[in-house]
């Protein structure tokens, strides 16, 4: 059975915005990126999984449960981090994940040690924390009761480089361990460490799902070229940090997420 899954899920919001019969399916024990530009509708694709919108066409559903129907169940079982997270300004960060173990009926069994992970001190007012601790601190409430499916919208935005990779860790053990993700993300990077397979999402529709890997051969591109002698060619492949094979030199550049998702819109003219 698939742990998350899509059937023609539909919003309209008008003048072209929204999400359009989006079909996809997260199997259990995977992690799945989705992928996309601000805007694309990742936000909206996952308000309806949490049961926060209602579809006006389509369904979806989570470990078998109707996500609007069962939203109750679904929203106290799984692990959610909101793309804009808003906290009760009046709690303390330690009220908060007790309120929320509360909610859920869940033991906190994984909070001490997420805590130190991601060296947050939860005993001040929310009020006053910065971006990156509200950040932190919606981590802990999204894992502190170790649910099997997370449902993560961009988790590491307003995250320092170090924390992020912290957290990109914490996903890869997770992963490990079994559990079902799905990460929304606009950094391809964060996608490729971290995901099996990835859905790519543009102007409300699905472009591709395709195997990290794929996406990964699209994102490294080689070009080779040839120079009118070897000794040209290696001071060539010097100042680019290109690989020399007599007068060849094979240069690898890093296509931007944007040249990917022309290949996947353009329908491969770009190759
Ligand atoms: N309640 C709403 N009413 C009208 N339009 C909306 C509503 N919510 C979202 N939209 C529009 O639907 C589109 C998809 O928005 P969504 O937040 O799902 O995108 P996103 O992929 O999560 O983007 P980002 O990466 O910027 O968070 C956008 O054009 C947005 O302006």
């Amino acid at each position: 059975m698939d742990a998350i899954s899509t059937k023609g899920l539909t919003r309209d919001y008008g003048g072209g915005k929204g999400i359009f019969d989006l079909t996809f399916s997260v199997g259990e024990g995977e992690t799945f990126g989705f992928l996309g530009p601000n805007g694309a509708g990742k936000t909206t694709t996952i308000r309806h999984l949490m049961g926060f919108l209602r579809p006006r066409a389509g369904s979806c559903a989570i470990g078998g449960r109707d996500c609007w129907r069962e939203r109750e169940n679904i929203q106290r079982d799984l692990g959610y981090i909101p793309g804009e997270i808003s906290f009760f300004n009046d709690m303390t960060g330690a009220e908060f994940l007790r309120f929320l173990a509360g909610y859920r009926g869940q033991k906190p069994v994984r909070q001490k040690e997420l805590l130190d992970r991601f060296e947050l001190d939860p005993r001040g007012g929310i009020k006053k924390m910065s971006k990156g601790m509200k950040q932190k601190l919606g981590i802990v409430a999204a894992f502190q009761h170790d649910p099997a499916v997370l449902i993560l919208d961009e988790p590491t935005s307003g995250l320092d480089p170090l924390m992020q990779n912290r957290f990109v860790e914490l996903l890869r053990e997770e992963t490990a361990r079994g559990k079902t993700i799905l990460l929304s993300s606009h950094m391809f990077e964060e996608v490729e460490r971290t995901c099996q397979r990835v859905g790519i999402i543009r102007a409300g529709r699905l472009a591709a799902v395709d195997s990290v890997e794929a996406l990964r051969k699209r994102h490294l591109r080689s070009y080779t070229v040839t120079l009118d002698t070897p000794e040209r060619a290696e001071s060539f492949a010097r100042d680019f940090g290109g690989q020399q094979d007599g007068c060849r030199v094979t240069v690898t550049a890093r296509q931007s997420l944007e040249e990917i998702f022309l290949h996947y819109y353009g329908g491969g003219e770009h190759d």
